[in-house]
């Protein structure tokens, strides 16, 4: 590594410029891509970084993740990074088990992609276009569950399998179509293949999809010092209220829950701008008889507060219920169809 030193005591003063931080990540492209943009960021700021490519469960596995357990990509990650192995984890915020972990501390929350999810479509069709009987294709039971109740009668089968997988299933005519998230299709350069950004009226994106959760271990003051200048404030408010919301649900990222939350700009009577976090929240029964969909505003200040009294408004209005709704034997079907 040939890391321009003289930049880091410019930068970052006090920085020991020594040390080389050891970003740990899976070996998928999207995942590489992801700690390919935080090292980069450290390098600019100064630092000498490098990737560690940490094999996980979820690599090794083709089974579905509600079976296999939450934290499969992350467990691995987090192991090599308690050891001293790497000094810094890049995750999908969105694969992060909601129990905080004590031995580390999210450093930074970089600035989040676009968190919508993407359908992939034959033919260039969109959700509404694709004809009852359609198999669609999707690895989240939140999406399962938003699909079916949208009534289209769309035949939704489980999928699992990197990007370039579950793209070539489209392409191949093994299925019409796949709904994967926007964000993992932007960070490898797929957007093309995206035939439409589902609307949140439509399907709510899992809570803090589109963002990456950086951590190191809760001792480490170079790295949180180092990693603090990619933080991004308005993201790391929108994804507490997300992960508050499914925390308070007691709801893990399989669970058939969806939030989106932004920072938007809003003006008071006395014409002063200021801003506000409006954050919407839906739980579903996975066969897609019935969703629940609720929405708050409030200071960015909040932001986990607001997730809480959210998910309160959804228990509810039933949430608890839908969510122990089990799925339909037969893969199709769906409220309306
Ligand atoms: N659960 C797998 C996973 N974890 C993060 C992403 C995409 C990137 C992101 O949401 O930040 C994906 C793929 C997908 O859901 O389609």
């Amino acid at each position: 590594m040939t890391a321009p030193t003289y930049v880091a005591r410019e930068a970052v003063p006090g920085v020991d410029t020594g040390r080389i931080l050891k970003i740990g990540t899976r070996g998928s492209l999207l995942a590489l891509t992801q700690a390919g943009t935080v090292r980069d960021a450290l390098i600019a700021t100064g630092h000498q970084a490098e990737l560690v490519v940490v094999r996980t469960a979820g690599d090794e596995s083709a089974a579905p993740v509600q079976e296999i357990g939450v934290g499969v990509f992350t467990t691995a990650l987090r192991d090599e990074l308690f050891s001293g192995a790497v000094d810094i984890a890049v995750h999908s915020y969105k694969d992060l088990p909601t129990a905080p972990d004590e031995r580390f501390v999210i450093a930074a929350i970089p600035p989040r992609e676009d968190s919508r999810d993407a359908l992939v479509a034959r033919d260039g069709l969109v959700l509404g276009e694709l004809p009852a009987g359609s198999k669609v294709g999707t690895s989240a039971p939140r999406r399962a569950a938003q699909l079916r109740a949208l009534g289209l009668g769309l035949d939704v089968v489980p999928l699992r399998g990197n990007l370039d997988t579950r793209l070539r299933k489209v392409a191949d005519g093994e299925l019409d179509a796949v709904v994967v998230a926007r964000a993992g299709l932007s960070r490898i350069d797929r957007l093309d293949a995206v035939t439409e950004a589902l609307e949140p009226v439509q399907m709510l994106p899992a809570p803090a999809q589109g963002a990456l959760a950086v951590e190191c271990r809760i001792d480490d003051a170079e790295s949180i010092a180092a990693l603090a200048l990619q933080d991004d404030p308005q993201s790391r408010a929108a994804v507490t209220a997300e992960r508050a919301l499914l925390a308070e649900l007691e709801a893990g990222c399989t669970a058939p829950v969806g939030a989106i939350a932004e920072v938007v700009e809003s003006i008071d009577e006395s014409g002063r701008i200021f801003d506000e976090l409006s954050l919407r929240g839906c739980a579903a029964a996975l066969d897609g008889s019935d969703v629940v969909k609720a929405s708050i505003v409030g200071s960015p200040d909040d932001a986990e507060k607001l997730g809480r009294d959210l998910a309160r408004e959804l228990l509810d209005l039933g949430a608890r219920e839908l969510m122990a709704v089990t799925e339909p034997a037969s893969g199709g079907g769906g409220a309306g169809a």
